[in-house]
């Protein structure tokens, strides 16, 4: 998505450190107002629901571990931001927030 597309859609525009933060609103977003061209709305009216976000995760994290063994670098970012993306597509559907992950991530420094 573009940066106009993202302030279109109310989305700040993000810098790099806010980036995961203005996916997980543009994933909320797609949530509340589940727009029919949205890969991301798709997922949260798909009839195999969450279980639809779990394959992908399982998918997506086979296929980086195939990158890492093939030291493909390029497809180890790529497939690393398809788990990415469904992770925090996961924690909207649970009711978390990025936020949590970063909690999370913070009370172990
Ligand atoms: N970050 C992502 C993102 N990452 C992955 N995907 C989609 O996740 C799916 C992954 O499925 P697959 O692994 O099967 O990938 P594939 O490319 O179809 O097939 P392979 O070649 O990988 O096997 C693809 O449809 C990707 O487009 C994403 N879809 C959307 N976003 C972001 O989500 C936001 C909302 O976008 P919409 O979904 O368009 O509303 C925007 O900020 C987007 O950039």
């Amino acid at each position: 998505m573009s940066d106009d597309a993202a302030a279109s859609d109310g989305v700040d525009d993000a810098d790099s450190e806010a980036v995961l933060d203005s996916l997980f609103a543009t994933i909320k977003q797609r949530q509340d107002e589940l727009p029919e061209d949205s890969y991301t709305a798709s997922l949260f009216t798909h009839e195999k629901g969450e279980n639809e976000v779990l394959e992908k995760l399982g998918e997506e994290a086979t296929e980086v571990i195939l990158a890492a063994k093939d030291d493909d670098l390029d497809d180890l970012q790529y497939e690393s931001a398809d788990f990415v993306y469904h992770l925090l597509v996961l924690f909207a559907m649970k009711g978390l927030d990025v936020d949590d992950l970063r909690d999370e991530l913070e009370s172990r420094f």
